[in-house]
């Protein structure tokens, strides 16, 4: 029997690109229309991981409001529209998944973000075409820290379980990555704090460590 292919699981938001910037900018248009002060991006950042619209829970929150669904509503729109605006990726991710797809491996990004956004923003970074799978935050009925996030992401990609390896800078994507017993790397370089790092099986310090980090989790 032909063995399956091996596939790396990718988180996107602070793994795969630096989107705090539009995220924060939805996020402040949105409280702008109640006259509400800008939020720091720094303020935003540890707000980011559970999905758009927890962020807008939370950014909200700060201002000690609760958001309708009128203005969630109006916030994925926004978001939508303004997404490529000043989202860049990481240094070294397109020459290292590059590399990988090159080696036989499959990718899929397993991201809370809503499926619609996080394609216009892969496919606006040019890594669509190398992506076997995209499972957004509105994909199935759960998202990380659910371990099926990412069961159902691997089987839209074709890939199993045993062969794949997880890799995001959250907890949610750590979480997420065990509970599907998937071996885990945590990026350093994004928004999660560095003890989310002792949780996974390796710490990456850049996106060139990453194709050698997975051949040694899945030899
Ligand atoms: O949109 C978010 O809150 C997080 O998305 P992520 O799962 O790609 O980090």
């Amino acid at each position: 029997m032909q063995p399956m292919a091996k596939c790396l699981v990718l988180d996107l938001d602070g793994t795969i690109t630096d989107s705090l910037p539009d995220i924060a900018g939805a996020l402040n248009r949105s409280l702008a229309r109640y006259s509400q002060d800008p939020l720091p991006m720094e303020q935003v950042r540890p707000m980011v991981g559970d999905g758009l619209m927890v962020l807008y829970q939370r950014g909200y929150a700060a201002r000690g409001m609760v958001p309708t669904d009128e203005d969630m509503a109006l916030g994925l729109a926004d978001y939508t529209a303004h997404s490529t605006e000043g989202t860049y990726l990481y240094p070294g991710a397109l020459e290292a998944l590059r590399a990988l797809k090159a080696a036989g491996w499959q990718l899929a990004v397993c991201t809370n973000k809503p499926e619609e956004p996080a394609r216009i923003l892969l496919d606006h970074v040019g890594l669509l075409p190398l992506l076997d799978a995209v499972g957004g935050g509105d994909s199935f009925p759960v998202k990380k820290p659910d371990p099926d996030h990412i069961r159902f992401t691997l089987e839209a990609a074709g890939a199993t379980v045993a062969e794949s390896v997880m890799i995001g800078d959250h907890h949610n994507d750590v979480a997420a990555g065990k509970g599907a017993g998937l071996p885990t790397i945590f990026a350093s370089w994004g928004y999660g704090p560095r003890e989310v790092g002792a949780e996974a099986d390796a710490v990456a310090e850049s996106f060139a460590d990453v194709p050698a980090l997975c051949e040694t989790l899945r030899p």
